[in-house]
């Protein structure tokens, strides 16, 4: 799937750009990535062999401003991949008002085979390659999928070892000892979470009658999930990579949660103290969840698990989409005609790079906010940008990806008409 990734993402970028009248030269502008870098990565490995790994960063658009966006790790990770996500993320900055551009990276590799001290040599020996493409006025990371605080903060500390200075806001998503946000590491669930909030406000959704399937249950799959549960609502199905599981009555999330960091495994328990006992449940594979009749379906994992192969056997009523790219362009009009709502991927799953740039905000200004401002904040903009999407989307007709998406290009629009053509092109570094 991964190798048509880039071509799905640019040919929904072009359809709707060209139904909304977006200028050409607007278009023209997002089906070219600025720069991608490509390295190989040689890693010292602990029987003292060496092994190379393909890593990349794409910067995506800087119209809007420093290209911002996460590192991937996974053994899937490839060039289409990489340059789709960080497409997705220059969109997604202007959906939610960020002073950003878009980029992302990935390394080729399945973390989970290496031990702690190569995964540290393999993110050192990433920022060394990547030094003169990343600052924090250029091209600022985050952590994705398989990365996380830990190795943003190797990332941080390499960086300014080559650099010879501090310099906090090269990265976003560290451990809070060397700079990092309060209420950055539940931010991606939040986001979708506020964003729920606004349908159920919409709809006057009672929550325990709400039921709600999570595919992938990490940092974005995990707090969502918490944040819904905690609210009422019924969570029948939770996955992970190995499967799911599933039960009409509902999960205890927390329950799971703990026995997920004691085993690495989504498994259907209830815990009371320190005891575990399993609940009734039905093991499901991942593309079963996926086809479940639930109100809420939460891809919360990898991109192209929607389309023409199971579009048909769709039958949530809402998709929130945490996870980037899990719906597959081709299918964007079935399951709007189908009657199916899509919160896409670059508003529902906004709440993390929204927390990115509160860090980078704080690093800059030296002055750290307390997690009652970071909420107050994440919850404004999205808030505000949740309901000026579903109106653009009401009145014009549209579903609420393609509002987004046209909202997004009219903003790119203007920055790339404000900077004057000529000075545009010629500053894309
Ligand atoms: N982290 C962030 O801030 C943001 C993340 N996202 C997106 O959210 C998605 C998840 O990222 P994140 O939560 O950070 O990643 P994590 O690495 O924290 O968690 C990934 C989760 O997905 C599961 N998973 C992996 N492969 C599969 C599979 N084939 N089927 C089902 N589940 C699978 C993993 O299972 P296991 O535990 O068994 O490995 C794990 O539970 C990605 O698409 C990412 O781009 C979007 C915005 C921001
Ligand atoms: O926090 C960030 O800067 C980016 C997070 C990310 O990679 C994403 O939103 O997909």
């Amino acid at each position: 799937m991964s190798d048509q990734v880039y071509q799905d993402a640019i040919t929904r970028v072009r359809r709707i750009g060209e139904s909304a009248g977006v200028n050409n030269e607007v278009i023209e502008a997002l089906m070219h990535p600025m720069r991608t870098m490509v390295a190989s990565l040689p890693v010292r490995m602990d029987d003292g062999s060496t092994q190379y790994f393909t890593a990349y960063r794409c910067r995506y658009n800087n119209a809007l401003g420093p290209t911002k966006g996460g590192i991937r790790y996974h053994p899937d990770v490839n060039l289409q991949e990489v340059q789709a996500l960080a497409l997705w993320m220059t969109i997604k900055c202007a959906v939610v008002g960020l002073p950003y551009g878009g980029g992302k990276g990935g390394i080729t590799v399945d973390p989970k085979k290496l031990s702690r001290m190569e995964l540290e040599r393999l993110s050192r020996s990433y920022v060394r390659q990547m030094a003169d493409v990343i600052s924090p006025d250029r091209d600022i990371p985050a952590p994705d999928v398989y990365t996380n605080e830990r190795i943003m903060g190797w990332m941080m500390d390499e960086y300014e070892y080559i650099t010879r200075k501090k310099a906090p806001g090269v990265i976003t998503g560290k451990p809070l000892s060397l700079g990092g946000s309060v209420g950055r590491d539940d931010a991606t669930g939040r986001g979708a979470y506020l964003c729920i909030l606004e349908l159920e406000k919409k709809h006057n959704w009672k929550p325990e009658e709400i039921t709600v399937a999570v595919q992938g249950f990490g940092n974005g799959g995990y707090h969502a999930a918490r944040l819904l549960h905690d609210r009422g609502y019924k969570i029948v199905a939770i996955s992970d990579s190995r499967g799911g599981i599933f039960s009409s009555n509902g999960f205890d999330v927390p329950s799971i949660y703990k026995e997920k960091q004691a085993t690495k495994q989504v498994k259907a328990v209830y815990c009371t103290h320190s005891v575990c006992e399993q609940v009734e449940h039905t093991a499901i594979s991942n593309e079963e969840l996926l086809e479940l009749d639930v109100d809420i379906l939460i891809p919360a994992a990898l991109d192209g698990v929607i389309g023409g192969h199971n579009v048909d056997d769709i039958k949530a009523k809402y998709i929130v989409e945490v996870a980037n790219g899990p719906v597959l362009s081709d299918v964007d009009d079935t399951l709007h005609n189908k009657g199916i709502h899509v919160i896409p991927d670059v508003l529902a799953n906004a709440g993390g790079v929204t927390v990115s740039y509160f860090e980078w905000v704080q690093n800059r200004s030296g002055y750290a906010w307390d997690l009652a401002t970071v909420h107050e904040r994440l919850e404004k903009i999205m808030s505000e940008s949740f309901n000026r999407i579903w109106d653009l989307a009401h009145s014009e007709g549209r579903s609420m990806r393609n509002a987004a998406y046209t909202h997004a290009m009219r903003k790119i629009g203007e920055a790339i008409e404000a900077h004057g053509t000529q000075d545009y092109f010629s500053m894309r570094d």
